[in-house]
């Protein structure tokens, strides 16, 4: 079998489409966290507010004393329109990191691969848009990545925090650098699936940190396959013998796979502590769960219905829910998975209620179109589409696929929080919701 090896991906060779599918709404009213009161504890120093904990960045702040920083950095400039941080390759982001290259963008900002001189490693540093929601949101995030590097000691879940400090009005946080996303293969890939047995490998490391970060009460709220980052860059490029592409010139004649199947989670700033109060939209369009679109509150749960979809997605290439409206996106979820039970539509929030007639979903009737309909017809049972993607072990995943996106998943959520609380220890509650789906006939084999 012909193989060509090759340590990460050309991004000057990406193509146009936008790499990462953006939330539509940002509707996270964040509270003040411990994080920004020790903001005001920082020392000023020229541009730079540093605060850091760690020895190396107490080093670093006292370079600046010296004085040798203000010669590093560029010229003040002012940022774009959006509060995005204006800057050239190879200009240093304070005196310790020089900026290499753009890797990607959010809604929260930038995220630059830069040099850590004092280290000699290359990190990526999120450069947060001078923005007040996005600054709150930033410090949200440092207080989840602190709270998660210091219970993940193997460091082996979720991306790590290396650092943090606030430069020019932009709260910046410097991660260990990963690989691409989930995304960018299936896009570089053109869609086309991921083998079933690293569907499976990646389905048990990502329900493990789903796991971890809910025994620390902590809700991600934002999974999906951009938020999952290969650990390493390097990948292998196969002739794929699915499709019919002969020749070796032929875009897709290779398919790429990573070398190692060692995944991360990143991207906290929208992570949601079990205390607050969850009444707002989250997750992005494809990945979010019944409970949040009928505005019945939503909890841990909404993670798991999250990685359901994930799952299906890298089985078949193709996101599940391809809609961009809540009533289309309600019927399409009947079509796979069957009616949304009755005891859940009796209590939708007013904005909801427009969805919902004599008790049931308001569908085909409320339809905004023909090719609305004929969207929702086209797609599958959950077991058909399952079994189109998957030979071997495709019973197994039916049974997981059919505990992750269980609507009532969200009502067993309540008996296992009152389980857990009864004993006070978090990891109660994550077993209980598995006991209780177990139960309820879902298998977690398959993982
Ligand atoms: N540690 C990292 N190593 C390599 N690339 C990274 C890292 N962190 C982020 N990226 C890249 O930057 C992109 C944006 O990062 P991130 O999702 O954290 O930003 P965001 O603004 O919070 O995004 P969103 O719009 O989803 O909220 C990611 O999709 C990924 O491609």
């Amino acid at each position: 079998m012909e193989m060509d090896y090759v340590t990460g991906f050309a991004h000057s060779h990406m193509d146009r489409r936008p790499t990462k599918r953006p939330r539509l709404a940002w509707e996270n009213p964040q509270a003040h966290s411990k994080a920004q009161s020790g903001m005001y504890c920082g020392q000023e120093l020229g541009n730079l507010t540093s605060f850091g904990p760690s020895r190396v960045h107490a080093d670093h702040a006292s370079m600046f004393v010296k004085g040798l920083a203000q010669n590093g950095t560029p010229q003040w400039r002012n940022d774009d329109k959006d509060g995005h941080y204006l800057f050239a390759l190879g200009e240093n982001l304070t005196s310790r990191y020089k900026i290499l290259r753009k890797i990607g963008e959010g809604t929260f900002g930038q995220v630059l691969d830069c040099l850590d001189r004092e280290t000699g490693e290359t990190v990526a540093i999120k450069v947060v848009r001078s923005i007040k929601k996005y600054r709150e949101a930033a410090m949200t995030e440092i207080d989840v990545l602190e709270l998660l590097k210091r219970y993940d000691r193997s460091g082996s879940r979720c991306v790590q925090i290396r650092n943090w400090f606030d430069y020019r009005n932009h709260i910046c946080i410097v991660f260990e650098m990963l690989g691409p996303s989930l995304y960018d293969f299936l896009r570089k890939n053109n869609y086309r699936p991921f083998p079933v047995d690293l569907v499976r490998e990646i389905g048990r490391q990502l329900l493990e940190c789903v796991a971890f970060m809910h025994d620390l009460r902590l809700i991600h709220t934002d999974l999906k396959p951009e938020n999952i980052l290969f650990v390493s860059p390097e990948y292998l490029k196969i002739p794929d013998y699915k499709v019919t592409a002969r020749s070796p010139t032929d875009v897709n004649y290779y398919k790429r796979l990573p070398k190692s199947s060692a995944i991360k989670v990143i991207d906290f700033g929208s992570t949601a502590y079990e205390h607050q109060e969850h009444n707002y939209i989250v997750s992005t369009r494809h990945y979010r769960a019944p409970e949040v679109i009928l505005g019945l509150g939503w909890s841990y749960p909404c993670d798991m219905w999250s990685v359901g979809c994930i799952l299906i997605e890298l089985c078949s290439g193709e996101a599940l829910f391809q809609t961009h409206e809540n009533l289309e996106h309600l019927a399409m979820m009947e079509r796979v998975l069957g009616p949304i039970p009755q005891h859940m539509l009796k209590r939708v929030d007013k904005p909801a209620e427009k969805f919902v007639r004599r008790g049931r979903l308001d569908w085909p009737e409320g339809a905004t179109s023909r090719e609305s309909i004929k969207a929702v017809l086209k797609l599958p049972r959950l077991q058909n589409l399952v079994m189109q993607h998957v030979d071997h072990s495709a019973g197994y995943l039916i049974d997981l696929l059919q505990g992750l996106l269980r609507y009532n998943f969200f009502f067993f959520c309540w008996v296992a929080v009152i389980l857990s609380s009864f004993r006070g220890r978090t990891s109660v509650f994550l077993w209980s919701c598995v006991a209780l789906v177990k139960l309820a006939g879902a298998g977690f084999c398959w993982a």
